[in-house]
């Protein structure tokens, strides 16, 4: 049975980021942290905390009853919560650097990882162990899907826009613009009609076709604001790209924060690739 003990004073951390989507891995592989979402809110806060779009708990499968009913045969579970402290179910990029923490810090071997989701199970291939904690992640993101409803509208500043519900195991609506700057300054979150269409929230894409296999990508994630980039969102992306003529191939999607490369493999899963840093190690009080 596992413990929960009182929160230390001092936590140890490593913050990261993917293409300026930044996190902060709090390593619990005994899954002895008790971390609420205030806790989350205070560390995430850019001016009075660390600062970081999102908090990942690394734990191990073994010590976590959630993880095991998840993936039995994953070796970590990856505890994702987003910035305003509620939990997410997938993260692209807060999963190729939870896979770059575990192998730069010694925690496994460089290679196939399996991770825990609360999506599923996630494989993340880490080519090398890397002394200065930089390089690229890939990750297999799963199979897109199409929950509905149709009709969607996706409404920014004094402009609207018909958008698709994609599932990239967490819920994204994607809508094509001329111009990135259309959607104005994202400061405040979209609006999204029917107004029921997503109960526990969304991330918005809103996407520029560059090219035949190039998107550039504008992303505001449910539980954050706008972000540099989001992995789960590049593949939504490319997943609408898809529905609406684009040819199944490898696409490059460009984010505020970096580029991310999007594999659609036969069997219309699609893998991730991008850089993935970590950027200090330290102690946080919580
Ligand atoms: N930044 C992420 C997505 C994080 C979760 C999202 N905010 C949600 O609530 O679903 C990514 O890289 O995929």
């Amino acid at each position: 049975m596992t413990t929960l003990v009182a929160n230390p004073s001092f936590q140890p951390f490593a913050k990261g980021h993917g293409a300026g989507n930044d996190f902060i891995v709090l390593p619990d592989p005994h899954s002895r942290l008790a971390l609420g979402a205030e806790d989350v809110v205070r560390l995430c806060d850019r001016r009075t905390g660390l600062g970081a779009d999102g908090v990942l708990r690394a734990v191990r499968c073994r010590a976590s009853p959630e993880a095991a009913a998840i993936a039995s045969d994953a070796d970590w579970f990856m505890d994702y919560r987003n910035a305003d402290g509620t939990l997410g179910q997938m993260c692209g990029n807060g999963i190729r650097v939870l896979a770059r923490y575990l192998v730069d810090a010694g925690h496994c071997p460089p290679g196939t990882l399996a991770l825990a989701t609360r999506a599923g199970l996630r494989t993340a291939h880490v080519p090398y162990r890397s002394a200065d904690f930089h390089g690229p992640v890939t990750v297999g993101m799963g199979t897109p899907r199409w929950p509905g409803p149709e009709g969607i509208t996706v409404t920014a500043g004094a402009r609207s826009w018909p958008a698709l519900h994609v599932d990239m195991g967490n819920p994204h609506a994607v809508a094509f613009v001329g111009d990135l700057t259309d959607p104005g300054d994202l400061t405040s979150p979209p609006a999204v009609a029917p107004a029921d269409a997503y109960p526990y929230g969304v991330t918005i894409e809103f996407v520029a076709r560059r090219g035949l296999d190039d998107l550039a990508v504008r992303v505001h994630e449910r539980g954050v604001g706008e972000t540099r980039a989001c992995g789960t969102g590049a593949c939504a992306a490319v997943a609408a790209a898809l529905r609406t003529g684009a040819v199944p191939g490898t696409f490059t999607v460009d984010m505020p924060g970096g580029r991310l490369g999007v594999a659609v493999l036969a069997d219309g899963s699609m893998e991730l690739t991008g850089p993935a840093t970590i950027v200090a190690h330290g102690t946080v009080r919580l």
